[in-house]
């Protein structure tokens, strides 16, 4: 078989015309700049180029370009004879040859044919769409290079749209695979390769790891692990490549990993620098709401609320999420975390994402702070003028020990007297800013100085703040994404909760399903019937509730049921929950509204009808509404089929436990942890090449890595930060 191979340039089958561009694209970083803004004449003339185009990609300056790693590889580096590709099947293959035929068809269709001949024989390339230019390109007599999948047609082997490049006699062939780039629309691989070629030519790759550590760990130097992965020789293992587990892949994901850790614990450290108002006391208020407590604390919260309170104690600001699964008993231990800001003479809020919760929140903890004489307000968007003003003055003037909202407490006419602690429930449901806002509400003037500390004086004091979650986060995830929080688990539910039956139902048996609610309630249990999610439209789910409504009514007439939806005035909403609370409505059916922190114990029942189209967290939150009193309960999945595969597994997830790490884990095998983490933490901003699905054992190295330099050589840290972070500060939250 004929294979010849030849040395050639790297770029030697770029189009010049780009070469010229990519220069002026990465000129800036070639004058030493860090972050280049070369297509800004051009873009503020709302022209669009290549330099904008890179820019859209991220792609700013030669460490952009370097770390933009190819998606997939073409081999170009060896060419067959057309006898030989002909046996080899549909396969691609590459080719050359001179141009004996060149003619335009029109039947069956238009099309360029173009026949190609070597010493061995002779092969078709057929295009249905091509320029005119094409014809002339490839005039008689032309050496071409064709790479594609060749087929036997009706006439001979024939490709059909392939590749091909115009070559002269002797053209050396690369000696790389061809790397194809992820790209934006509009933007060619000649260009994006010539650019990248150019900055591997003047980047400095030195490694930024000692080398103590690279071989402890065993890990590929970074210089010829990025230049093995933008031009990998030809008997490079091409599988370990595709796969991601190629040395040079993992040589990268580490990197990666290892910059997170690191901005992370800096950004942990920076918090730690910054001062809070210490909150010791565990005075008349915690002893007054313990004792009110128609129950002791298990073992479980009991643990994470010292740990909680030992952060109070401290002088810079806590930041600790707080995991339980649902009904596992965080609301408690959020109160008892205000009492220790109010014993110590200082504010605490809590915020909450949606009305009703934080509605909620604020009955059940306004019944415990009262008898106790401590002022709780209340704030949210929908709240009447006068008693909305009535309550920003009594958060002003500090009447208001607590303030309980949702996110209208960000707004700026909220001015606390001296916030100490600060506590945002479901915090995932809440962006960075406006978790930072709420923080940011810092004391009033002359409380943020700690007495005698001139030093201090200059620090900007903050809140302590603790964050809760009942969509528990694996482990893995909670380590790289949470490595800057401190984390807490309840990991127990209080006790003499009976299991949560759970079914799957096929929507047919809808009639028995409504019989069996009937039995329920005249039983005395209460149930929750939630309709269809229709992400399409909010109107048509309202529609579907209404309707549901209406039906269940005509069906059980005997039965008070309840209808509590998105577009109810809160007041609305308010009558339906205290209805539904106190057991003068025995069914209630309901949007997704009710997903989050709803407690109602004695609510023992619950459908929810085409489960299949809800995600499994979602789902666990729901069913979460029950089983939270001692009586047996059941959850009823109504499902149209047939099932897709993975509804199929979140429905059988749902069957098979109750436990939401159990189901957080699944739902982050289903998901995957971009998605599984919601837009707030989407794995995009962080992480580009580690796959928590298949380099979680790259996370512990990683951390341990992360905290050795921390201690050893903050300068290696600031030199591997520089390199993996430049422009993208977004990376360090605090
Ligand atoms: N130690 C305990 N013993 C008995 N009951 C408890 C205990 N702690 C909390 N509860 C009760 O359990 C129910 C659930 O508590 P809570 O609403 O705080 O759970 P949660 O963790 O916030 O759940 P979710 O995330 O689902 O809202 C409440 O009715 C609460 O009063």
């Amino acid at each position: 078989m004929p294979v010849t191979r030849k040395k050639s340039p790297a770029d030697a089958d770029t189009p010049a015309a780009d070469a010229t561009k990519a220069t002026v694209a990465t000129k800036a970083a070639k004058d030493g700049k860090a972050r280049s803004k070369p297509a800004k004449p051009a873009a503020s003339r709302g022209v669009v180029t290549s330099e904008n185009k890179l820019a859209k990609l991220g792609l700013h300056t030669d460490m952009d370009l370097v770390l933009h790693l190819p998606l997939r590889y073409e081999d170009e580096t060896t060419v067959m004879s057309i006898h030989d590709a002909s046996l080899r099947g549909l396969q691609m293959v590459q080719v050359e040859g001179h141009v004996s035929a060149c003619d335009i068809q029109y039947r069956p269709r238009r099309q360029l044919v173009v026949t190609v001949a070597d010493d061995s024989g002779q092969l078709v390339m057929r295009f249905l769409n091509f320029y005119g230019s094409q014809a002339k390109q490839l005039a008689e007599g032309t050496r071409v290079r064709v790479r594609g999948e060749l087929r036997h047609g009706f006439f001979g082997a024939e490709m059909v749209h392939p590749q091909y490049k115009v070559v002269l006699e002797g053209a050396p062939l690369p000696d790389a695979l061809t790397p194809v780039y992820p790209a934006g629309e509009g933007l060619s691989q000649a260009y994006l390769r010539k650019a990248i070629a150019n900055a591997l030519t003047r980047i400095d790759l030195h490694d930024t790891l000692p080398a103590s550590l690279l071989n402890s760990l065993k890990l590929n130097n970074f210089e010829e692990a990025v230049r093995l992965l933008h031009n990998p020789p030809p008997q490079v293992d091409e599988h370990a490549l595709a796969e991601k587990s190629h040395p040079a892949w993992i040589r990268m994901k580490f990197d990666e990993l290892l910059a997170q850790q690191l901005s992370l614990k800096r950004a942990q450290e920076a918090r730690r620098a910054k001062s809070a108002r210490a909150l010791p006391v565990t005075g008349s208020v915690t002893e007054g709401l313990l004792k009110l407590l128609p129950f002791s604390l298990t073992d479980a919260q009991q643990r994470v609320l010292e740990e909680i309170r030992s952060d109070l104690r401290q002088s810079f600001p806590m930041q600790r999420l707080l995991q339980g699964d649902v009904g596992s008993g965080k609301t408690v231990v959020a109160a008892l975390a205000a009492a220790q800001a109010i014993d110590s003479g200082f504010q605490a809020v809590l915020m909450a994402p949606t009305e009703i919760l934080a509605e909620q929140h604020f009955r059940k903890i306004a019944a415990w702070m009262e008898p106790l004489q401590i002022g709780v307000a209340w704030l949210s968007g929908s709240q009447k003028k006068k008693e909305k003003t009535e309550s920003l003055a009594h958060i002003e003037s500090g009447a208001a020990r607590l303030v309980i909202g949702t996110h209208a407490l960000i707004q700026d006419t909220v001015q606390f007297d001296n916030l100490g602690l600060v506590i945002v429930d479901e915090q995932h449901r809440f962006g960075v800013g406006q978790r930072l806002a709420l923080r940011n509400k810092s004391l009033k003037p002359g409380m943020a100085t700690p007495p005698g500390s001139a030093a201090q004086a200059q620090q900007q004091t903050v809140p302590h703040q603790l964050m809760m979650s009942a969509t528990p986060i694996p482990r893995t995830l909670a380590m790289t994404y949470y490595a800057d929080l401190e984390v807490s688990v309840i990991d127990q539910l209080p006790p003499g909760r009976s299991p949560i039956v759970t079914r799957v139902i096929d929507q047919n048996r809808r009639e028995e399903v409504i019989e069996r609610v009937h039995a329920a309630a005249l039983e005395g249990k209460q149930i929750y019937w939630v309709c269809p999610l229709i992400e399409e439209s909010e109107a048509l789910q309202l529609q579907t509730a209404t309707d549901t409504h209406a039906t269940l009514s005509a069906a059980l007439p005997g039965l008070n049921i309840g209808l509590v939806h998105g577009r109810l005035k809160p007041v609305e909403k308010q009558i339906v929950m205290e209805g539904f609370s106190r057991g003068a409505i025995h069914v209630l059916v309901a949007t997704t509204v009710i997903e989050v922190g709803v407690d109602v114990p004695n609510a023992s029942l619950m459908v929810i009808e085409h489960s299949e189209r809800f995600g499994l967290s979602q789902l666990h939150q729901l069913r979460g509404r029950v089983g939270r009193g001692s009586a047996a309960s059941v959850c009823l999945l109504l499902y149209q089929g047939p099932l897709g595969g993975t509804a199929k597994q979140r429905l059988m997830t749902m069957r098979e436990t109750t436990d939401g790490f159990e189901i957080a884990r699944r739902d982050l095998d289903i998901r995957g942890p971009g998605e599984f983490l919601g837009a707030r933490q989407s794995g995009e901003a962080m992480l580009r090449f580690a796959d928590l699905a298949t380099d979680q054992w790259l996370i512990e190295p990683a951390q341990e890595a992360a905290q050795m330099l921390l201690h050893n050589a903050p300068e290696i840290v600031d030199r591997h930060l520089a390199r993996w972070l430049a422009g993208r500060e977004d990376f360090l939250r605090v």
